[in-house]
C-alpha cells in the first residue's frame, strides 16, 4: 500500500505563539484512506477541508493528534526518517523557491539536502531539467521564470530524491493549457514507473483526466473514494443527452433543462428512463449523432459538497 491512513485526527488551536489558547479547529476528523502503490489519487474538497493538513502529516511536517498514517509501510511518527526519504512534496505557486538561484543550482541545493552524492546529483539534475523542458533555461535565475516554469522547477526539485510517494498540492496552478497537459502526461509516466501520486486540485477536469481514483474530503472526513467515472455513475445524478440537432425536446417527459453549445444540444434529464425517452425521441426523428453521457466529476462534486466551499 502506498498510503494507509487510519482514523487520523489533527486539531489546531487558533491564536498566536508557541502555545495558542484560542478555540480548537479540527482539520482532520477520523480520516481513513488507502492508496495502493502505482495509483494517481486525487484529493478533492472545498477550502479548509483538510487536504493540505493530510499532505503535511504524510510528509512528517505535522504530527497526527491521534490515529495513524503510513507511507509504504512506514509509520509517519515512528518511521519518520524513512518516510522522509520516500516522499517528495511539490507545492503549487511561488512558495519555497529561491529567486536568486538558477534552476540548476536549485536542483543541486536540494540534492545536497537529500545527501545525494555529487556525480549522481549532477546527472539527476540534468535528467530532470531536460524531462521537464527546462534544459535551455537551466542556468537562468528562477526569479526570471514565468509561473508555469516555476511550477516545473518545483516538480523537478520534488523528484530529485527519487521519491516513491509524490505529494502534489495544486501542481498546475498558473500553467498554460499545453504545459498542464504535458505535466499530466508526466504524472502518468511517474505512476507507470511504480510511484504513488497524491494530488490535491480544485480543477475537476484535471482530476477526471489524470486520477485513477479520487477521494472527496469535507470537514476533515472522507465523503467518498471512487474512480471519477464510478463516482459519477453511483451518484444517481442527472444524465445528459447530447446530439447535433436543433429540434426542441422540452416536451419530452423527464427533461429538466436544455442548452445548445457550438451546435450541440445538451439535454439534462431526470434519470436513465428520461434519458432513454430523449434518445428515442431524437432517433425517431432521424437524428443520428446522439449519445447519453453520465454526469461529470464537477457535477458530482457540486452535488456532494454543495456550495459549502464558501463557508470556511
Ligand atoms: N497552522 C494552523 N493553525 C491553525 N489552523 C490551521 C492551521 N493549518 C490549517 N488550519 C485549519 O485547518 C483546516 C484545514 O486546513 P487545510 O489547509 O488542511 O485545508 P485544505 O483542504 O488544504 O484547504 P485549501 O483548499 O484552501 O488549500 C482549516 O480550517 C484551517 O484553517
Amino acid at each position: 500500500m502506498g498510503v494507509r491512513v487510519r482514523d487520523l485526527t489533527r486539531t489546531f488551536r487558533k491564536g498566536k505563539g508557541w502555545r495558542p489558547k484560542g478555540a480548537e479547529v479540527t482539520a482532520l476528523d477520523g480520516l481513513t484512506l488507502d492508496v495502493p502503490t502505482n495509483e494517481v489519487h486525487g484529493l478533492l474538497g472545498p477550502n479548509g477541508a483538510g487536504k493540505t493538513t493530510l499532505c503535511k502529516v504524510l510528509s512528517t511536517v505535522l504530527l497526527p493528534t491521534s490515529g495513524t498514517a503510513e507511507v509504504l509501510g512506514h509509520d509517519v511518527v515512528t518511521g519518520a526518517a524513512e518516510v522522509r526519504r520516500l516522499v517528495g512534496i511539490v507545492f503549487g505557486g511561488e512558495r519555497g523557491l529561491y529567486g536568486k538561484l538558477t534552476a540548476r543550482q536549485t536542483m543541486r541545493y536540494w540534492a545536497a539536502l537529500y545527501k545525494i552524492p555529487d556525480a549522481r546529483a549532477k546527472a539527476r539534475a540534468d535528467e530532470l531539467l531536460t524531462r521537464l523542458g527546462l534544459a535551455d533555461k537551466a542556468d537562468d535565475l528562477v526569479e526570471t521564470f514565468s509561473r508555469g516554469m516555476k511550477q516545473r522547477v518545483h516538480l523537478a526539485r520534488g523528484l530529485i530524491g527519487d521519491p516513491k510517494l509524490i505529494l502534489l498540492d495544486e501542481p498546475t496552478t498558473g500553467m498554460d493549457p499545453v504545459a498542464a497537459r504535458d505535466f499530466r502526461e508526466l504524472i502518468r509516466e511517474l505512476r507507470d514507473e511504480g510511484r504513488t501520486i497524491l494530488i490535491t486540485t480544485h480543477d475537476m477536469d484535471e482530476a477526471e483526466d489524470v486520477c485513477d481514483r479520487v477521494t472527496l474530503i469535507d470537514k476533515g472526513r472522507v465523503l467518498a473514494t471512487e474512480s471519477p467515472r464510478g463516482l459519477a455513475e453511483m451518484s444517481g445524478l442527472h444524465r445528459w443527452v447530447e446530439a447535433e440537432t436543433s429540434l426542441d425536446v422540452t416536451g419530452v417527459p423527464g427533461v429538466v433543462a436544455t442548452e445548445t453549445r457550438n451546435g450541440v444540444l445538451r439535454v439534462k434529464t431526470a434519470d436513465d428512463r428520461a434519458a432513454r425517452a430523449v434518445l428515442d425521441f431524437l432517433l425517431d426523428r432521424g437524428v443520428r449523432s446522439v449519445h447519453a453521457v453520465p454526469p461529470r466529476l464537477e457535477d458530482v462534486y457540486l452535488d456532494l459538497i454543495g456550495r459549502r466551499g464558501m463557508e470556511v
